[in-house]
């Protein structure tokens, strides 16, 4: 397993407005050859367009053309756009905008709210002092989202306490937005269950309770753009990624063993699944490799609703799925925080996290 080093040498804290101008890239941040992205954009994957309202609505042709839809690209790469979703396009609009008003703060107001070693919350400029090699070219804002309703301010009072008073109404918007995205990924869920031949609630109510992280992504530009990565390969850990990415375009999927594009549209989500309901799905559906490139002109923004369970929920198959004996048990239960614990303490998030883990907690388990 990789061993997570805390950088042996000072890096220049990735102030975007220092290395956006630089011409040598700090060795940190360039990936391997074998990683690195090609020096064109790869062709556009053509990902299946999912009209959820109509699904929603009920109306049979929706639900049949929805649900194969799904069905097809959930088993193959776990990618798919969601249109007619339903989130307020005044809200979508703000919440990018309050994105530009974080990131383009001075450095020493975006360290107020600087993540904490092994917390997967705060912001993060490249992620420097976690890893040793392969930065990502990057700076991140994580915060959490609970779905309890005990817990309808958790976003606002997280912002009050970390950046004070005058992000109140920066809060607000973002409590807004994470509570649009939580509806949404649980209907969503509903698209999943039908399109998996399970009852159509059963993932709905198991992740009605969600406590999902909300994270920004803020690519700034960089003059060697063929020599990093905004976000490595991997595969998302969480359960479902709900992603808006502005006009910049930058997102990348590996099918087939090759790259493909996926061309930016405001009218649309991309929906992936993840490692934790690959292995709710029994291993039917695919959590799949992906990552972000970026470019030489221009700074490049995505907003990232990952999906979780209740911390404490147990990462179990319906009966459904395991009815056959030929469809054994791809995955050992597990718990989310476990898993979440296990990215932010041991290992980083790669296209093989999932695998990994299981092994570290068989071992875990023998002792
Ligand atoms: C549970 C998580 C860990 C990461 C944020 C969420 C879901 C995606 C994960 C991540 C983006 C995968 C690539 C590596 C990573 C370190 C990153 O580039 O940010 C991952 C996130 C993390 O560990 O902070
Ligand atoms: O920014 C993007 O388009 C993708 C980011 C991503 O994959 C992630 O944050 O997990
Ligand atoms: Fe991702």
């Amino acid at each position: 397993m990789q061993a997570l080093l805390t950088v042996p040498t000072p890096v220049p804290e990735f102030n975007t407005s220092i290395l956006k101008h630089e011409h040598n890239i700090p060795t940190q941040f360039i990936w391997p050859d074998d990683e690195k992205p090609g020096s064109q954009t790869p062709p556009e994957l053509q990902v299946p367009p999912i009209d959820l309202g109509g699904f929603l609505s009920g109306d049979p042709v929706a639900v049949s053309n929805s649900t194969r839809l799904a069905n097809e690209a959930c088993k193959k790469h776990g990618f798919f756009l969601v249109f007619n979703h339903g989130v307020d396009s005044k809200l979508l609009a703000k919440a990018h905008e309050a994105m530009d008003v974080f990131f383009e703060q001075p450095f020493s107001q975006k360290q107020r709210a600087l993540r904490k070693q092994g917390d997967h919350c705060g912001y993060a400029s490249s992620f420097v002092g976690r890893f040793a090699t392969k930065l990502p070219w990057k700076e991140t804002l994580s915060f959490p989202y609970s779905a309890d309703h005990k817990s309808s301010n958790m976003v606002e009072d997280y912002f009050f306490n970390k950046m004070g008073s005058e992000f109140q109404e920066f809060g607000k918007v973002y409590q807004e937005y994470c509570k649009a995205m939580s509806n949404l990924s649980l209907g969503i869920m509903e698209l999943l269950g039908m399109s998996l031949g399970v009852e159509r609630s059963h993932f709905r109510d198991f992740f009605e309770e969600n406590e999902s992280i909300m994270r920004l992504n803020y690519y700034p530009p960089c003059l060697k753009p063929d020599l990093t990565l905004g976000t490595g390969p991997h595969c998302d850990p969480t359960s479902l990624t709900i992603l808006h990415q502005d006009h910049v375009g930058g997102l990348e999927v590996f099918v087939d063993q090759k790259w493909y594009s996926i061309r930016p549209n405001s009218e649309a989500f991309v929906v992936n699944i993840g490692d934790t309901f690959m292995a709710l799905s029994n291993g039917i559906y695919k959590s799949c490799l992906h990552r972000a490139v970026v470019n030489s002109e221009t700074p490049r923004k995505s907003l990232a609703f990952f999906l979780c369970p209740r911390g404490d929920k147990v990462i179990s198959p319906p009966n459904e799925l395991m009815e056959d004996l030929k469809s054994l048990r791809v995955y050992p239960d597990f718990t989310w925080q476990l898993f979440l614990e296990f990215t932010q303490k041991h290992y980083r998030a790669d296209m093989k996290t999932l695998d990994t883990f299981t092994k570290w907690l068989q071992n875990r388990r023998e002792q």
